[in-house]
């Protein structure tokens, strides 16, 4: 995975912080591998969200330095702070956000400074959302909506991904399908990512390493998971659509709010429409439900 010699990001922060327990420092001083997708979790107000915002530029630490790869974000000593826009980094927080009067491709456009067209067209597609291109955010579900902030902050290009309890409002099945979504998204354009999760079993299910946030101080806990492995989470569907070809069938397939195509073999198993199938996210294959 990452490169641990040049690490993507390094972030040494320390900033008085008034807890529930009372005032004590924020603390940190850290690496992230680049490419690497970090699970950041922590007890309720241990610093989680003011440390993403210190990264994206949103609160100014009383010291601090970022370096992401041979750029510098901040250094306080210099008093040098590069503002939030020009730092190459997309956010995303539990609500959305999204700009109410403008439909989900405005939305993107917007924050893709209207240049790649191409580029809008990609992301609408990558998470299923060309037909819904012209709503707009309030008639869309929970899951449309984070989905539609996700690839809103992929648009700017960012190196770094930062992603504040995204999918915590969502029910559980959703939940698994956007992280699964999150994933691939995070390859394929090869972000540093930072996740914040109150879902620990979430985390180890998808993080390269996990850091542990408790009163302001980070505790490394580890690599969970085998370097880009996914867990695949078994959710339940129905087949919509059954398309044959020589050699594939193409099956669209409705889970909870969202539609996925799935190509395959073509052959020993026939596949009806309306028949209830388990989905394994994360592997992409299917089994017939057990009676
Ligand atoms: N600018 C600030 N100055 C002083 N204290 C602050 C400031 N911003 C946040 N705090 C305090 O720092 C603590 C950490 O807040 P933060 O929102 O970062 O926690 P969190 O881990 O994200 O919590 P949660 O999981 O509940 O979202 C809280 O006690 C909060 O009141």
């Amino acid at each position: 995975m990452g490169d641990i010699l040049m690490p993507m990001i390094h972030l040494q922060a320390r900033m008085n912080l008034l807890f529930a327990s009372g005032p004590a420092p924020l603390d940190v001083d850290f690496k992230l591998a680049a490419g690497s997708l970090t699970g950041l979790c922590g007890p309720s107000g241990s610093g989680k969200t003011t440390l993403l915002r210190i990264l994206a530029g949103l609160t100014m630490p009383e010291s601090g330095l970022i370096r992401v790869g041979d750029r510098i974000w901040l250094d306080t000593a210099q008093r040098m702070q590069l503002p939030t826009q020009q730092r190459k980094v997309g956010m995303v927080f539990q609500d959305a956000a999204l700009f109410p009067n403008m439909t989900v491709r405005q939305n993107v456009e917007f924050a893709a400074e209207n240049r790649r067209d191409s580029l809008v067209d990609e992301l609408l597609s990558l998470v299923n959302l060309v037909n819904l291109a012209d709503r707009k955010p309030a008639t869309l579900s929970g899951g449309q909506r984070q989905r539609v902030a996700l690839i809103r902050a992929l648009a700017r290009r960012p190196d770094v991904l930062l992603l504040d309890e995204p999918f915590s409002a969502l029910d559980y099945e959703t939940r698994q399908q956007l992280l699964n979504e999150l994933v691939r998204l995070h390859r394929q354009f090869g972000t540093t990512t930072v996740l914040v999760s109150h879902h620990q079993d979430e985390i180890q299910r998808v993080a390269d390493r996990i850091l542990e946030l408790n009163q302001g101080k980070v505790t490394d806990i580890g690599s969970p998971s085998v370097a880009g492995k996914i867990t695949p989470v078994p959710i339940m569907g129905t087949i919509q659509e059954v398309q044959v070809e020589e050699t594939t069938t193409q099956l669209r397939i409705r889970l909870t709010d969202n539609l996925v195509v799935l190509n395959v073999p073509s052959g020993a198993q026939e596949w009806q429409i309306g028949e209830t199938i388990v989905v394994s996210l994360g592997t992409e294959t299917l089994t017939r439900k057990a009676n």
